[in-house]
């Protein structure tokens, strides 16, 4: 008898809004308490950031992935740090933090990415630059520029070395399918529907694990290459990994769920990023002028430590990731029955979900300008980035499982925007109001970003 049930059963969502999270954020600003419960789905959902920090940190330990959860995503993500919880999770948690929390990394990581854009992606932007015929696809672009990233500073590899039996972009097409899939099976309503077309391998099911033994293969060849590098004397996060660990399938998960966290996320986030730009040129125009007073005109980024002293580059990179976060919704699994901070009972066995998409929407957290671009609202008076409370803005996760390659993907957000924001000015193909997503574990335009390049008349 739940209206709320009913619309989604019949999907009527659809009739008022194009993306199914502007549902839930309608729903969820109309609830007094910020948080919902859709009965149908077994889910409780929430954009009150008590709630948030009481299931990220307070009781992160009656909030675990679940194995419900982990069910979903195993065929894909397996052991991967993603997808386990306990002795499994810590073990990679350490190792990974360890690695990329170097000071060494991170600026391995500005040189690795910095290399990656001056090599490739300016090239390739300066071959269509002023051609009304070229019409690029960024989201395309930046999946191919991250794909790279992460394997270069995570593997220690160029995936121009692999020795693929498959085009790349079979691999990546693997990829966002399995992303899909994965995603739509946690929308079924009883997980009885994914698992029986699972075990006659039929529709959708079977399409998953055709990508999923491609997704393998690429995954095999990355460990195969990195062993025939001596990974040994290499200090990279899978050489750390292989140090340890000699379950090939272990080491594909973990390979995997890498990929997924390096390539997706951050490309996502960048194609949102200029998006916007293309809608906002005075915030375009306040990215140049910053550059050209610290960087100094005509003059090029050449280190990490300049990189952070960007801070309206830096307030605008966030300010888009509030209105499009790359994870729109998280999900965990009550352990115990348990009760929220803002009095919603939740019983053992609900999933609860946070909702970042929602919570850059809420005006009681960003004010009646919420709906608004405006990366002044991350400045203080005196210029400086100010850092909002992680549980207002969980982008990144938060507390205890916040995300690990955060530093690493500012980095390669801020060098790549102002790259190209200094080179030229990218619009868009065919007028996008408002952005349509297509289903998936990471938030994807549906049909891409199709762009024009314009070179700039002189280098700022
Ligand atoms: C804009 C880019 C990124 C965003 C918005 C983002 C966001 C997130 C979020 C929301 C989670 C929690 C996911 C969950 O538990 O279900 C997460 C976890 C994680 N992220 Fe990121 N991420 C980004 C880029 C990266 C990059 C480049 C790496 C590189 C290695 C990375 C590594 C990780 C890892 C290892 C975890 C798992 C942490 C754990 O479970 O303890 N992320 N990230």
């Amino acid at each position: 008898n739940c209206e709320i049930c009913q619309t989604y059963i019949n999907s009527s969502w659809k009739i008022q809004f194009d993306n199914f999270c502007d549902w839930y954020t309608h729903l969820l600003k109309k609830s007094t308490t910020r948080t919902i419960h859709i009965h149908v789905l077994g889910n409780t959902i929430t954009a009150n950031p008590d709630n948030v920090e009481y299931m990220l940190k307070t009781r992160f330990d009656n909030f675990p992935k679940g194995k419900n959860f982990s069910a979903i995503l195993a065929d894909f993500l397996g052991r991967g740090i993603f997808n386990v919880d306990g002795d499994l999770w810590r073990f990679q948690r350490k190792i990974t933090s360890l690695e990329l929390g170097r000071a060494s990394v991170k600026k391995c990581a500005f040189e690795v990415v910095n290399h990656e854009i001056d090599q490739r992606l300016l090239p390739l932007l300066a071959s269509v630059a002023g051609k009304e015929d070229e019409i690029l696809d960024m989201q395309d672009v930046f999946k191919r520029f991250s794909f790279d990233s992460i394997c270069r500073v995570s593997f220690g590899l160029d995936p121009k070395c692999l020795d693929l039996s498959l085009p790349i972009t079979k691999f990546a097409a693997a990829f966002d399918l399995a992303s899909k899939l994965s995603a739509e099976r946690a929308m079924t309503a009883s997980p009885l529907l994914w698992k029986v077309k699972r075990l006659f391998n039929v529709g959708s099911e079977r399409k998953l694990q055709r990508a999923i033994k491609i997704i393998n293969m690429l995954a095999q060849e990355v460990i195969k290459q990195r062993r025939k590098f001596r990974f040994s004397e290499e200090k990279d996060l899978l050489s750390r990994f292989m140090g340890t660990i000699s379950d090939e399938k272990y080491l594909r998960d973990i390979v995997i769920s890498f990929l997924l966290a390096g390539r997706d996320t951050v490309a996502s986030a960048l194609t949102s990023f200029f998006w916007l730009m293309s809608k906002h040129p005075e915030v375009e125009a306040g990215i140049l002028v910053e550059a050209d007073r610290v960087i100094g005109q005509n003059k090029e980024l050449t280190s990490y430590k300049k990189l952070k002293e960007l801070h309206y580059l830096h307030a605008a990179v966030y300010e888009s990731m509030r209105l499009y976060p790359p994870i729109q919704f998280d999900s965990k699994f009550c352990l115990e029955d348990d009760h929220l901070p803002d009095g919603t009972f939740v019983k053992k066995g609900t999933r609860v979900t946070y909702h970042p998409y929602a919570m850059g929407r809420m005006e009681e957290i960003w004010g009646p300008d919420c709906m608004e671009f405006k990366p002044e609202r991350w400045l203080k008076n005196d210029g400086l980035f100010f850092q909002e409370n992680p549980f207002k803005y969980p982008v990144f996760q938060a507390g205890v499982r916040i995300c690990l390659g955060k530093e690493m993907a500012l980095v390669e957000l801020k060098s790549v925007a102002l790259s190209l924001l200094r080179r030229f000015r990218i619009e868009l193909a065919q007028p996008q109001p408002t952005p349509s997503f297509s289903p998936g574990l990471t938030s994807t335009f549906r049909g891409g970003v199709p762009v024009l390049v314009r070179p700039r008349k002189a280098p700022s």
